[in-house]
């Protein structure tokens, strides 16, 4: 038999018909709905007169549009409140669960769906929305698609796809301390590009990776897409298997031993051969920071803004000048000197428990500095509860954290949290552009102990110096 990538082991099995020029249609497993993205697609489903095939295949949920802050407060805007009350009842009347805003499995789509355990691995995933990478981390095919994509899905259970090719990224060496996944995935982005990974297929691999919890994978996932990558995946093993075994929606008894038995060959063959393959050492990294518009344009803590007039080809020169001007950086400015006003702990990227216990860690017995307003936004209505058995609520509260309730919050400017405009944000979340945060607002991603840093100096700060 020829040697396979476990891409090309999870797509061969989900083949329903090659539709030639290299199209095949295949089976997708599960959808998870979210408000901002179905809309129309419930809209094309019910103009054509048609039915969801099949109900239980589908989880829908409200993430962008929703309150933090919840309690009595109305939402600030009417289409926010629209949205997620079109989504309950879409999901109602097609008899798709749908998770409440007070509910406990409330939370990202990106962050229920493992938690659930409705994500599993060889299965192929999809939703309405470009982190579904995430879902990689479990050993799956899990990608992001359109509106219309999503009323094929409802209808049919299939899509049309061409197959992508396939790179492996291996890893390597470890993580030194103070430095995480996420300084892993923005070194990486800064490396090969945003462009880098278009096309293919990214598998994550290698001694750094194995080393890594289901969260981290996670974290790693989550960002292929901003490195072009629709989908990012880890082989399955033990660690997948320990945080599904028990989840509500994973298979259970019986059927638990035949998953556990048919899930024993997602990996990729030794001898498979990839289209592309790249190999980083992490030993040596050190905490990494974006300074301008996109995440490639990353760099060490230690390093300083570049200078545009270095740059040989005049778009480039340009588009630098612009991000800078946007971002209201100067060249040549040290990373470390750059002061924040905002921090925002949170996104599918670090909204999970070991997140908050991270920037936690940092925050234990410091305060937040006068002149920065922070939030903690757990990815999840579980993630919270679990990080308030822990205590680590009293730990953000008493540095002087705001502690909200889950929801994509301030990672994108849908909803109430917000930056104002010229507002300077330290941000756990996975983009940097223009207005990402607010009109105006100028994001620096990181990752959540360098944010919490950031949180207690005002400025950017080297999380290394505060271990
Ligand atoms: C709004 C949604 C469809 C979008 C996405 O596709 O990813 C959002 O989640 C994002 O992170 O930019
Ligand atoms: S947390 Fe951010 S990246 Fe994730 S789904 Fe929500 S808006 Fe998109």
């Amino acid at each position: 038999m020829v040697a396979q990538t476990l891409y090309d082991k999870i797509w061969d099995s989900h083949v329903v018909a090659d539709r030639g020029n290299g199209e095949h249609l295949i089976y997708v497993d599960r959808h998870l709905v979210q408000e901002v993205s179905s809309p129309q697609a419930f809209a094309a489903l019910d103009q054509d007169g048609r039915k969801v095939r099949c109900p239980e295949a589908h989880i829908a949920v409200a993430d962008h549009a929703v309150p933090t802050l919840r309690g009595d407060r109305p939402f600030a805007e009417g289409l926010a409140f629209s949205q997620v009350e079109r989504l309950k009842e879409n999901a109602a009347k097609h008899g798709i669960a749908y998770m409440p805003m007070d509910g406990e499995r409330h939370g990202i789509v990106h962050v229920i769906g493992p938690e659930l355990g409705f994500t599993l691995p060889g299965v192929v995933l999809v939703c309405g929305d470009s982190h579904t990478c995430t879902h990689g981390a479990f050993g799956c095919i899990a990608f992001g698609i359109g509106a219309s994509e999503c009323t094929s899905i409802f209808a049919t259970q299939t899509l049309r796809q061409r197959k992508q090719k396939t790179m492996r990224v291996n890893l390597e060496g470890g993580l030194p301390d103070g430095v995480t996944v996420k300084d892993v995935i923005l070194a990486l982005i800064a490396e090969i590009g945003t462009g880098g990974g278009v096309g293919y297929a990214l598998e994550y691999a290698g001694s750094t990776v194995r080393e890594l919890s289901m969260a981290a994978r996670m974290t790693l996932c989550n960002m292929s897409i901003e490195a072009g990558s629709r989908v990012g995946v880890v082989a399955p093993d033990e660690k997948t298997f320990a945080y599904l075994e028990g989840r509500p929606l994973a298979p259970s008894g019986d059927a638990w031993k035949q998953a556990m038995a048919a899930w024993s060959d997602l990996h990729s063959d030794a001898d498979a051969v990839f289209d592309r393959e790249v190999t980083f050492n992490t030993a040596d990294l050190a905490p990494q920071v974006s300074w301008g518009t996109t995440p490639e344009h990353t760099c060490a803590v230690t390093g300083q803004v570049p200078d545009p007039e270095r740059e040989a080809d005049q778009n480039s020169k340009s588009r630098l000048r612009k991000s800078l001007a946007y971002m209201g950086l100067e060249p040549g400015t040290a990373i470390r000197d750059i002061p924040v006003d905002r921090v925002f702990v949170g996104s599918c990227t670090n909204g999970r428990l070991e997140d908050l216990r991270a920037a936690a860690q940092v925050l234990s017995g410091r305060k937040v500095a006068d002149s920065v307003k922070a939030i903690a936004v757990p990815g999840s209505a579980a993630v919270k509860i679990a990080a308030e058995r822990e205590g680590l609520h009293e730990i953000f509260l008493s540095a002087g954290f705001e502690w909200r309730d889950a929801g994509c919050s301030m990672c994108v400017a849908m909803n109430d949290d917000r930056l104002a405009e010229g507002e300077r944000c330290a941000s756990t979340s996975n983009r940097n552009f223009e207005g990402r945060q607010g009109k105006g607002g100028r994001t620096h991603l990181m990752s959540p102990p360098m944010a919490a840093a950031a949180a207690v100096t005002g400025k950017i700060t080297d999380v290394r110096e505060l271990l």
